[in-house]
C-alpha cells in the first residue's frame, strides 16, 4: 500500500485550484520533503492530504482510502504551519500533548498509564521533559512548535505530515528534532515534511518534491533537489518562519532540465 497517492490532483479553496496536475506516490515508510518558494502551494498540498483543502479533481488517497473518507482517528499526525498553541488556552504542555494521544484513543477514550507514558515520551523526545507541567503560553514560540510536534508524535501516527516544523526553532532544537524524526522514521512511520530548511533534516528526508506554481517541477533525491547553500552559512535562529532562516535558500529553487535532473 502507498501511504500517499495522488493522480492528476487538483487541490484548492472554493473552486480555485492552487495545486494542479500533481502525480505523487509515497510508499509506506518513506520520508519526503516538500520544497518550493513562498506561495507555490506546498501548504495547500499538505492540507489536501488532511481534508483541510478541497480536492477539486483527480485522485487523492491517503493510507489506502480517498481523503475525506472517515478513518480511524490518530492514524495521521499533523503539525500545522506557523501556528503556535493558542495563548488564550490555559493548558499545560502535558494537556496539549495529551490531546494528541486522545486522538488515537477515539472519542470515548481515556488516558491510561501507558498513554501517559507515551505523552511523557513524546514531550521528552522534543526536549521539553522539564516543562511538562508548565502552561504552554509561558513557552517561547519555538518551544510551542515543539509542543505541537510532540502532540502529533504522541498519537504514534502511521503518517506524519509536518508543515515547516523547524520554522522559528533554534539550531540546537532543529538538530534535536531531526534526531526525533530519524527515530520516528526508523519505526516505519511515513514522513512528509514541508520545509524551507533542508540542512537540519537532510539526514532524515531522502526524497524531495519541489512545488512550483502549484505543480511538481522536481521529484527525486533531496540531495539533488537544486537547493543552494546560503552564502553566509550562518544560522538565523530568530527567523520568523516566513522566510528561509537557515542553511539553504529555496526562494529560487534551481531545477536543472538538462537531463541530469
Ligand atoms: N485558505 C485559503 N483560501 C484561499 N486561498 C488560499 C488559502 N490558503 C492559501 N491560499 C492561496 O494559495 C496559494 C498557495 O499558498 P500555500 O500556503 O499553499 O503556499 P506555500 O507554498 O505553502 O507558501 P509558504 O512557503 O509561504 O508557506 C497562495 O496564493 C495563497 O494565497
Amino acid at each position: 500500500m502507498s501511504a500517499i497517492r495522488l493522480r492528476d490532483a487538483r487541490i484548492g479553496y472554493g473552486d480555485a485550484a492552487v495545486v494542479q496536475g500533481v502525480d505523487l506516490t509515497v510508499a509506506d515508510g518513506e520520508a519526503i520533503a516538500v520544497l518550493g518558494s513562498n506561495g507555490s502551494g506546498k501548504t495547500t498540498l499538505a492540507r489536501g492530504l488532511l481534508g483541510l483543502a478541497t480536492v477539486l479533481g483527480g485522485e487523492v488517497e491517503v493510507l489506502g482510502a480517498p481523503v475525506g473518507r472517515p478513518r480511524e482517528r490518530g492514524r495521521i499526525g499533523y503539525v500545522p504551519q506557523r501556528h503556535t498553541v493558542s495563548g488564550a488556552v490555559p493548558a499545560t504542555v502535558r494537556e496539549v500533548v495529551g490531546v494528541g494521544r486522545l486522538a488515537r484513543l477515539g472519542p470515548f477514550g481515556r488516558l491510561r498509564p501507558a498513554d501517559r507514558a507515551a505523552v511523557q515520551d513524546a514531550v521528552a523526545a522534543v526536549g521539553l521533559a522539564d516543562r511538562l507541567g508548565d502552561p504552554v503560553a509561558s513557552l517561547s514560540g519555538g518551544q510551542q512548535r515543539r509542543v505541537l510536534v510532540a502532540r502529533a508524535l504522541a498519537a504514534e501516527p502511521e503518517l506524519l505530515v509536518m508543515d515547516e516544523p523547524t520554522a522559528g526553532v533554534d539550531a540546537a532544537s532543529q538538530d534535536a528534532l531531526a534526531a526525533v524524526l530519524a527515530d520516528v522514521s526508523a519505526t516505519g512511520t511515513t514522513l512528509l515534511v514541508v520545509t524551507h530548511e533542508t540542512a537540519a533534516l537532510a539526514g532524515v528526508l531522502t526524497r524531495a518534491v519541489v512545488v512550483d506554481h502549484g505543480r511538481i517541477s522536481y521529484d527525486g533525491p533531496l540531495a539533488e533537489a537544486g537547493v543552494e547553500a546560503t552564502t553566509d552559512g550562518h544560522h538565523h535562529p530568530e527567523g520568523t518562519g516566513l522566510a528561509p532562516s537557515r542553511g539553504y535558500r529555496l526562494d529560487q529553487p534551481r531545477v536543472t532540465t538538462d537531463g541530469g535532473r
